[in-house]
């Protein structure tokens, strides 16, 4: 029995499996998903923040009409600030310095005009230039991320800044992918005219590494007793089990009845959806097991269309993951399935607007109209004709 797109994603949204949070080295927290909040550990800038190379003088001699400034010594940044206490001469000062007391204002050397030990100072210099004041970006204490935000480089940034040189994130599941078949031979290998080689396991593992999971690669023919031993060890071994092949009507489709076998509980075995209508997913305590239909789109398919948004929401990511994209063209599907159309994506010079154009293709095992698309427009089971310019959801390759 077939359940919607819809149905099998609440059904999937239910599931509370605990992979937990882990503590990471700075170094290697990009990608991840925060699990404390980062606070600011001091203002910023922490201090008055000289943002030109030149000098800093006390503006006060300059409004009394003094033009010329001796230089009373030089302060590059890393340097603890001397207060400037004679008014009538300048501190030479570097980009990156603490502005110093007594100073008010920076004037850059490209306004200046060097003569013996000073500077002469043009017309129309104003106080309180070229200062980059304390505090003025965010107050010491306040929340600059909050739990469930990716770790992209501006976190990173603002991590270091604020010292943390560990950074709690959500724990990764343990992850096994499995391709099944008697038809699959290695990468490396030279198939017979009958085989072909295991694709699907590379193109599944890199999908999966966006969210920085990286799993372990497998092989099992279709045979039940080595199915049984050895899917009995990865399921018991692993919190994501991903199986490739398998899950349709044939007469070597074992998957399903053996991981039931194994006392993993069917979640359910056929969404209404194309391609990827034979996919099986199942619960057997914390480990969540996809049976995935094993031509290469479908699989893909269901790994970003199912699979992602389940993984999103597991290792608790606030941020929403949604492009929308306009038909270019009118298109008619009349089955009741939500229908995921491979597309190729340009953005309209004029409106910006994402545009999504249909790739032909031959059907879900022709994976190189991979090759040639961006995506998958996610176009309604409810709806039969779509037309030019609506706008839909794209599932991104
Ligand atoms: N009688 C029916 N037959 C089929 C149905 C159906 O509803 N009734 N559904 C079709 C659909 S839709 C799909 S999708 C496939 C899914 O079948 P399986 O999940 O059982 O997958 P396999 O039969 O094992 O393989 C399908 C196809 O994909 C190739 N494959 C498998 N694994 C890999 C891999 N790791 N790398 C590259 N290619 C792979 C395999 O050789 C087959 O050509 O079932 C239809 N049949
Ligand atoms: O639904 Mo199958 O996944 O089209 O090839």
């Amino acid at each position: 029995m077939l359940i919607t797109h819809t149905e099998a994603t609440d059904i999937l949204a239910q599931q509370d499996p605990d992979w937990g949070t882990e503590t990471v080295a700075l170094g290697q927290a990009a990608g991840r998903v925060l699990r404390q909040t980062l606070r600011a550990d001091r203002d910023q800038p922490p201090f008055n923040r000289v943002a030109m190379d030149g000098i800093c003088i006390d503006y006060a001699a300059y409004a009394a009409g003094q033009r010329f400034f001796p230089v009373a010594w030089m302060q590059a940044a890393g340097q603890s600030p001397r207060a400037l206490t004679d008014a009538t001469k300048c501190i030479e000062i570097m980009t990156g310095a603490a502005l110093p007391e007594g100073a008010t204002t920076v004037i850059r050397y490209e306004d200046l005009r060097a003569e013996g030990g000073g500077f002469h100072l043009p017309e129309g210099v104003e106080d309180g230039k070229s200062i980059h004041y304390r505090g003025k970006d965010i107050e010491e204490g306040a929340e600059l991320a909050t739990p469930g935000c990716r770790i992209g480089i501006a976190e990173i940034g603002m991590l270091a800044t604020c010292g943390y040189a560990e950074v709690e994130v959500s724990a990764l599941p343990r992850t096994a992918i499995i391709a099944t078949g008697n038809e699959l031979v290695d990468v490396a290998a030279r198939p017979l005219p009958h085989q072909i080689r295991m694709s699907n396991l590379f193109q599944l593992r890199e999908v999966l590494r966006g969210l920085g999971i990286e799993p372990a690669l497998h092989h099992l023919p279709d045979e039940p007793e080595r199915l049984r031993e050895s899917l009995s060890a990865i399921v018991r071994n692993n919190e994501l089990v991903m199986l490739s092949g398998g899950v349709s009507k044939g007469k070597l489709d074992y998957v399903p009845g053996i991981l039931q076998e194994l006392g993993v509980e069917k979640l359910f075995h056929g969404v209404a959806q194309r391609p990827g209508k034979p996919l099986w997913a199942g619960r057997l305590g914390d480990t969540m097991v996809f049976g995935l239909p094993g031509n290469p789109i479908s699989s893909v398919n269901c790994t970003l269309g199912m699979v992602m948004p389940f993984l999103r929401q597991r290792l608790h990511m606030t941020e929403p993951n949604t492009v929308f994209a306009a038909l270019t063209e009118a298109l008619t599907f009349k089955p009741s399935l939500t229908l995921f159309q491979l597309v190729s994506l340009k953005a309209d010079p004029e409106s910006g607007q994402l545009l999504a154009t249909p790739t032909p293709h031959a059907g879900s095992g022709d994976a190189a109209s991979l090759l040639r698309s961006d995506g998958f427009l996610e176009l309604p089971a409810e709806r039969a004709e779509f037309a030019a310019g609506e706008v839909f959801r794209v599932l991104r390759l």
